[in-house]
């Protein structure tokens, strides 16, 4: 058993499908995987116990409920007083949610919300086995918008998607992880992104090995949205970085807190990485059949992305690209309007909605918000642990922007999918802070990472 995040590589994730598939495979072999689970219940449930009180265990009708009676047991062993039962105990020690794991299937019942509203108020630490009771596995949303709000969860045998996507992470506390002691013997179903080193510089390297790029963007008004973005590929090592501003005049610099910063325009840079939209409005769009058509490699963010969503011709040159090519980083409003759905369907199934817009559009998406999606066609779907409410700041998704810019300036022969998931990694690692982070700090704390 161990603590799972910051995770320091990349791991695996089984849907429900996927892990009950494994579950039957290893219970012919290994028939005591309940007794295991159970155990490792006890054992954490014993280091986060406060005070003396019983810890009380809320058991399902399910094989969740069975880990939480295996728990029990076990407790009762080690001389804790427990109390099984789904109303809570006087001044409960813990709690533990063994109501309702993997087999979920409907929202849950008014009895059962009365349990979980117990666990909220009765003041101790929630333990869930698994999964926060009502948490939705593959797509870590609420059923029905209920759902425990643990403090700890321990996810058994596999790790699900929706501990990391959706509404997971408010709900699952700190995340703990056994495997139950087996190897997973299927493809995971998506994975768990880790950190990614930053390029390598090498000792004779000068600035053109570095790459360009250019920062399309920065509507009269908007122009901060472009400079975070110019800045940000600056800071990840882009080897020189230009920004066309539209309507700047031609003599103005590109961004006065920041001379490295140099003026420029497609014609001149055909071969640069395009980080296009970051507050552009609604002129973008008469630039964009020529970025998408010329330049090698491509991101869209923002205004860009809103110009695709309401011209079919921007769609079809969109799709005409080479595979590989193209990241589109849609929050999850925009990635609505690129699929012509409202934002609460795309959020019902992040996971879905990444694969559906990577396939309508020919790109990479990184489908933004609490575990970022990044989806393309044959490649396994990823998707971020890191970051946090700290983010939810206005220009930090221009940071990404111009980090995914900066980052593929340096890497030219990587593909979109291998570059969105190192840079949502790091970006999302930055923002790892309590209370708020400027996007302008942002990017300092990227530039420092390793
Ligand atoms: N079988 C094993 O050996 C193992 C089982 N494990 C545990 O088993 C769990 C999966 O067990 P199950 O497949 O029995 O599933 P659950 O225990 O999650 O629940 C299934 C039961 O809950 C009912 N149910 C579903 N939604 C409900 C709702 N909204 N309100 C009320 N009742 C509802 C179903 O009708 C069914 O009776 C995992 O999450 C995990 O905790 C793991 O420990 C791995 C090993
Ligand atoms: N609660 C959160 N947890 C993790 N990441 C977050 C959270 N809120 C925002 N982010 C991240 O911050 C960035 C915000 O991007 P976006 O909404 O486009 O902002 P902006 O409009 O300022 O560019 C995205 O990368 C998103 O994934």
């Amino acid at each position: 058993m161990r603590l799972l995040l910051p995770t320091t590589a990349t791991l695996p994730l089984f849907d429900v499908a996927a892990s009950r598939r494994i579950e039957a495979r290893a219970l012919t072999h290994s028939p005591d995987l309940m007794a295991r689970a159970g155990l490792a219940v006890a054992k954490l449930a014993l280091a986060l116990r406060r005070g003396d009180g019983p810890v009380w265990i809320a058991c399902g009708p399910g094989n969740n409920g069975g880990d939480g009676q295996v728990a029990a047991q076990r407790l009762t062993e080690a001389a804790v007083p427990v109390h099984v039962g789904h109303d809570a105990p006087h001044r409960p020690s813990l709690v533990i949610d063994a109501l309702l794991g993997l087999g979920l299937n409907r929202a849950p019942s008014t009895e059962m919300q009365l349990s979980f509203a117990a666990m909220a108020a009765c003041g101790a630490p929630v333990l869930a086995v698994d999964l926060p009771s009502g948490l939705l596995a593959d797509t870590g949303q609420a059923a029905g918008g209920h759902a425990v709000r643990a403090d700890h969860t321990l996810a058994l045998l596999t790790l699900k998607p929706g501990l990391f996507t959706g509404e997971g992470r408010a709900h699952c506390g700190r995340l703990w992880f056994d495997d139950l002691g087996i190897a997973p013997d299927e493809a995971p179903s998506a994975e768990l992104l880790g950190p990614t080193p930053r390029p390598a510089r090498r000792a004779t390297s000068h600035k053109g090995s570095h790459g360009q790029v250019l920062v399309v963007g920065g509507a009269p008004g908007m122009q901060g949205a472009a400079r975070l973005a110019a800045r940000a590929a600056l800071a990840c090592g882009a080897g020189r970085v230009y920004v066309d501003l539209l309507d700047l005049p031609a003599d103005e610099l590109a961004d006065a807190g920041r001379p490295e910063l140099m003026r420029g325009t497609l014609g001149e840079l055909p071969q640069a990485v395009g980080v296009v939209g970051c507050g552009a409005g609604a002129a973008i769009a008469d630039q964009l059949p020529a970025l998408l058509q010329q330049l090698p490699r491509l991101v869209l963010d923002a205004d860009a992305l809103n110009a695709v969503a309401t011209h079919p011709r921007l769609q079809d040159l969109l799709r005409a690209r080479p595979a590989g090519t193209t990241v589109l980083t849609p929050h999850p409003l925009e990635a609505a309007r690129l699929l012509g759905r409202d934002t609460g369907a795309v959020q019902a199934d992040r996971l879905t909605a990444a694969r559906d817009l990577s396939a309508h559009l020919n790109g990479c998406v990184v489908l933004k918000g609490s575990g970022s999606v990044i989806a393309s066609a044959g490649a396994r779907p990823a998707i971020c642990a890191s970051g946090g409410p700290a983010l939810a700041t206005a220009g930090s998704g221009d940071v990404l922007a111009g980090w995914l810019g900066g980052l593929w300036a340096q890497q030219p022969d990587a593909d979109a999918h291998t570059i969105a998931c190192a840079g949502v990694d790091a970006h999302g690692r930055a923002g790892e802070v309590d209370g708020v982070l400027r996007a302008g700090d942002l990017i300092e704390r990227l530039a420092a990472l390793r």
